[in-house]
C-alpha cells in the first residue's frame, strides 16, 4: 500500500485540477544562512515531460533540484520559503513524510553511486528498505527496473556480481534502475551523464527519452545540446534567478530574455 506523503489533515483543500501540472513552484527561495541561492522562483513543472534546468555554475539548478525531494534538509544551514505542491501537498511542509516523499520523487546523482553489493542486491537492498523481502516480487522488480533503465540485456546473466564489475555507463544506469524500482512519479537527475563519456551519454539521453511516457524528469545538465535534444521545456537561472521558462525550442532559437541569448550564445558562463 501507498505510504501517504501527508495525512488529510495536512492536505490543503485545493481543488483538482485536470491539468498536465505535476509540480506547481510558486515564490521559491532556499537560503544557506545568509546567501540566497534560489530567489523566488516560480513556474510549473510538465507531467511526463522533460524538463531541464541550465545555467552557470552556483546559479541555483542543484539547490533547485534537491529541494524537490527535500534533499536539503539534509544541510543544517539550508532554508526554504515558499511552495512546491506535489499533487495535493506543499513538498516543503515540515510535517511531511519524507521518506514516502523521496520514494515518489526519486534521484539520481552526477557521480554514480551504487552500494558495494552486487547488482541484484543494490535493487533489492532498496525494495527491503520499503518492506518488500518476497523474493519472487523482488525478483519481478528487479527484471523490471533493469529492462527499463536499459540494462537487463547487459547484466542478466551476472546479477550476482559487484555493482563495481559494471562500467561508470552502467553503473549509472544501474542507479537509475534502483530509483525506478520505486516506482516514483517524479525523476530528479542531477547532470546523470556529465561524468560518462560519450557513448554511455547517448544511452542514458535515449533511456531519457524512452522514461517521460512513464515519469515526468528534472534534469539539471551543463551540457545545452544534451538539453535541446531531450527536453521539451527549459529554465534557464542566472545568480539564483529564474530568468526565462518556456518551451525548450524557444529558448534555444527565440528566448525572450538578453540574459538567456548571450548565455545559450555561449557569451557567458
Ligand atoms: N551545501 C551548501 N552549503 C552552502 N552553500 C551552498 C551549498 N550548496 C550550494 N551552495 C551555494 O548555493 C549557490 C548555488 O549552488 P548550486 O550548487 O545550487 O548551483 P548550481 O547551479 O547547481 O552549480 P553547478 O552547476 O556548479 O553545480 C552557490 O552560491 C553555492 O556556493
Amino acid at each position: 500500500m501507498k505510504t501517504p506523503i501527508a495525512t488529510s489533515e495536512q492536505k490543503q483543500s485545493i481543488p483538482k485540477k485536470e491539468t498536465d501540472t505535476i509540480l506547481k513552484v510558486s515564490n521559491l527561495s532556499i537560503f544557506y544562512g545568509s546567501n540566497q541561492a534560489v530567489k523566488h522562483a516560480t513556474f510549473d513543472i510538465d507531467k511526463n515531460k522533460v524538463t531541464a534546468l541550465i545555467g552557470p555554475s552556483g546559479c541555483g539548478k542543484s539547490t533547485f533540484l534537491r529541494s524537490i525531494n527535500r534533499m536539503n534538509d539534509l544541510i543544517p544551514i539550508a532554508r526554504s520559503e515558499g511552495e512546491i505542491m506535489y499533487e495535493d501537498v506543499n513538498i516543503l511542509n515540515k510535517n511531511i513524510n519524507v521518506v514516502a516523499l523521496r520514494k515518489e520523487i526519486g534521484m539520481v546523482f552526477q557521480k554514480p553511486n551504487p552500494f558495494p553489493k552486487s547488482i541484484y542486491n543494490n535493487i533489492a537492498h532498496a525494495l527491503k528498505f520499503y518492506g518488500i523481502q518476497k523474493k519472487k516480487v523482488v525478483d519481478e522488480i528487479v527484471e523490471e527496473s533493469l529492462k527499463k533503465s536499459a540494462l537487463w540485456d547487459e547484466v542478466k546473466d551476472r546479477l550476482h556480481e559487484s555493482a563495481f564489475s559494471l562500467s561508470g555507463g552502467q553503473q549509472q544506469r544501474l542507479c537509475i534502475a534502483r530509483t525506478l524500482a520505486m516506482k516514483p512519479n517524479v525523476l530528479l537527475l542531477d547532470e546523470p551523464s556529465s561524468a560518462l563519456d560519450p557513448i554511455s551519454n547517448a544511452k542514458i539521453e535515449e533511456l531519457i527519452l524512452q522514461l517521460k511516457d512513464e515519469f515526468s524528469i528534472v534534469i539539471v545538465t551543463h551540457n545545452m545540446q544534451q538539453a535541446s535534444r531531450i527536453s521539451d521545456k527549459t529554465a534557464f537561472f542566472l545568480n539564483g534567478d529564474v530568468v526565462e521558462y518556456d518551451r525548450t525550442e524557444t529558448i534555444f532559437t527565440n528566448p525572450s530574455q538578453q540574459k538567456t541569448e548571450d548565455y545559450i550564445s555561449g557569451r557567458f558562463g
